[in-house]
């Protein structure tokens, strides 16, 4: 696999002195040909701020990007051609139509496809002729893809894609990106539906407090991640387990093997003649792996450390 993008200990601080932040806090990415990459995080967690120093919209304040083995801020006439970037608001002109736009963007593209191409891509041939402004949200949202679309690119950005897509739209989209992955292009996406990750991502990262939390498949952190069993905790002494805690009357068992210790309480709970009330046994998923990253400590992030 040929490394599309490389990126190393990457730092970004946003202002000076005691009221600076540090917004990316050694963050190290590498996104494989063809591969979709999708970065996830709570609000905050620095996606928006990582994704403009891959996309050389920033520099970094410590660390190094290679986008084609090229410094996407220095080398940007070469680098540029094949990259698109749908930014998280498009800020296109409200006064212009559909059409209009996509053919004022067209003009600022070394190899563009057609515009009849990205609006049949992104199901808006029909709203051609309504000025952007006027569009629902949505649109919006689809005419921005559009417009990253029309380079051609090899490599496509994409900040929360779908937000504010309908969910027959959000489906549509994902076809498309799907159909592009197929077609090679590399993509990395921000996204805070844990879905659009499962279903279009090769790898995931997960951020927090400026970091990358969790990296890997979803199979890899799912599989790094417990089950839970969960119930009210019962007036008797219960079996050993490692892992077992209480508190505020539940109990919570944490395990790496959720069919063998839940066949273990079951057994017990049966010979014991005890009803586990409230139990409930979950698999470990995308869902709470986040929940659990999202509910740690956050680290200061103020100018104090700088
Ligand atoms: N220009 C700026 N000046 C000061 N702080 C900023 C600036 N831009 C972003 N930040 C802060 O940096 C942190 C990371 O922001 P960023 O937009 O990268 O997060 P995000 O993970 O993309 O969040 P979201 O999911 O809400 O889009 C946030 O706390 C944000 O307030």
């Amino acid at each position: 696999m040929t490394a599309i993008i490389d990126a190393h200990n990457l730092h970004r601080w946003y202002g000076h002195g005691d009221n600076a932040y540090h917004a990316v806090r050694g963050v190290d990415l590498t996104v494989d040909e063809g591969e979709v990459f999708a970065l996830l995080g709570t609000n905050g967690a620095g996606k928006t701020s990582t994704l403009d120093l891959l996309e050389g919209l920033a520099t970094p304040d410590d660390g190094t990007v290679a986008v084609f083995g090229l410094d996407p801020v220095n080398d940007r006439r070469a680098v540029r051609p094949d990259v698109g970037i749908m930014l998280q608001s498009g800020g296109l002109p409200a006064e212009l139509t559909v059409v209009e736009t996509l053919e004022m963007w067209r003009g600022t593209c070394s190899h563009p496809t057609t515009v009849d191409d990205v609006l049949e891509k992104v199901r808006l041939a029909d709203r051609a002729d309504v000025r952007v402004g006027s569009l629902s949200g949505g649109e919006q949202r689809r005419v921005d893809l559009a417009c990253a679309l029309l380079g051609r690119p090899r490599l496509l950005f994409l900040d929360e894609p779908t937000t504010g897509l309908d969910p027959e739209s959000r489906r549509a989209t994902w076809t498309l990106l799907a159909d592009l992955k197929s077609e090679g292009v590399t993509m990395v996406l921000t996204t805070h539906y844990l879905d659009e990750a499962e279903a279009l991502a090769d790898r995931i990262a997960i951020m927090h407090a400026g970091a990358v939390s969790r990296e890997g498949t979803l199979r890899d952190i799912v599989d790094a991640h417990p089950s839970s069993i969960t119930f009210d905790a019962p007036p008797v002494a219960l079996p050993e387990f490692s892992g077992m805690q209480t508190e505020a009357g539940r109990v919570e068992i944490r395990t790496f093997s959720l069919q063998r210790d839940l066949h273990k309480l079951l057994t017990w709970a049966d010979v014991a003649d005890v009803h586990l009330t409230g139990l409930a046994a979950r698999a470990a998923s995308l869902e709470s792996v986040f929940l659990d990253i999202a509910g740690e400590t956050t680290l200061a992030t103020t100018g104090a450390d700088r």
